[in-house]
């Protein structure tokens, strides 16, 4: 995705600030849900977040749990995302896609994007992946923007989403992180700096992500792990990390400096092809802490 999108200025105005792609990734979310939130009425939004937070998922906190799980005995948790090969790829392939990763290459848990830019489909994808491996926690990856979404979710049948992301809620993060809470879903608050970091555990929120992609345009050797790194040592005690990794090398990385769960990303799940074992090997021999 271009970092800004250039736009056309008449000659006798002044240069606007070019938008950047997260900006206009918003607005068009912003977009999408005000046509939702039209068609469906005030009234029924109340009723639906009303009768979401009366019904919260039980199991809850199944991402969460499975970390607390496994940390203790020095085991990272990897999230897999699943994402379509190509644009024609269905529900049910990306289910096939799904049980590969968790039967043999080693996923203890998913994220499938529901963002209408990734998919058509987003909400039936998230819903057959979490059916066809029913005992692993399922996430959708979208840019959370509004409680409807986190309630879309839920009635999903997912276990949580990424994409709370500080630096786009702003003052809204926290609502959106304790409705998530509310509802038994996994959010953590994806954040950049140790400032972010102490407002919102002021706040209550334990669960952090950190995506070392942001904000990069120049691709320095080390850079990326250095801040995972980074913030990874502002957290404070007790809290859950979960780290989106590229490459072998940023898994292995992460992990040293204690990431709890790791995101996998396409882009490494992508580098294998179709050998998902191999993968699966790579991965866990990346991410295991020597003695
Ligand atoms: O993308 C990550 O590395 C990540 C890591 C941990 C939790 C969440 C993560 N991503 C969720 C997001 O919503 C991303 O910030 C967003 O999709 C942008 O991702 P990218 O285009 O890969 O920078």
């Amino acid at each position: 995705m271009p970092r800004h999108i250039a736009r056309a200025t008449p000659d006798d105005e002044p240069p606007k600030t070019p938008m950047s792609a997260l900006e206009a990734t918003i607005r068009r979310k912003q977009r999408e849900l005000e046509a939702t939130i039209r068609d469906m009425g005030m009234e029924a939004l109340d009723e639906r977040l009303q009768s979401a937070t009366a019904m919260p998922l039980r199991p809850a906190y199944r991402l969460a749990t499975l970390i607390a799980e496994n940390v203790p005995m020095g085991r990272a948790v990897l999230v897999y995302e699943v994402a379509r090969p190509t644009p024609e790829t269905t529900s049910a392939e990306l289910a096939e896609l799904a049980k590969a990763y968790v039967q043999v290459g080693g996923a203890s848990a998913l994220v499938v994007r529901t963002d209408s830019a990734d998919t058509p489909s987003g909400l039936r994808d998230l819903f057959s992946v979490q059916q066809a491996v029913p005992k692993v926690p399922v996430l959708a990856r979208d840019w959370l923007i509004h409680p409807l979404q986190v309630c879309e979710i839920k009635e999903s049948g997912a276990a949580g989403a990424l994409g709370l992301i500080n630096q786009v809620t702003g003052r809204g993060t926290g609502v959106m992180s304790s409705f998530s809470a509310a509802l038994g879903l996994d959010a953590p608050v994806e954040v950049v700096n140790a400032k972010e970091v102490a407002e919102l555990s002021q706040q209550g929120v334990v669960f952090y992500a950190i995506n070392v992609s942001v904000g990069l345009s120049v691709a320095i050797p080390g850079f990326a792990n250095k801040i995972a790194h980074g913030l990874l040592g502002e957290l404070p005690f007790g809290a859950i990390s979960l780290v989106g990794v590229r490459s072998l090398e940023e898994a292995s990385a992460a992990r040293q400096s204690g990431a709890d769960a790791l995101l996998v990303k396409a882009e490494l799940l992508a580098s294998y092809g179709k050998d998902v074992r191999a993968l699966g090997n790579a991965l866990e021999y990346a991410v295991t802490l020597d003695d």
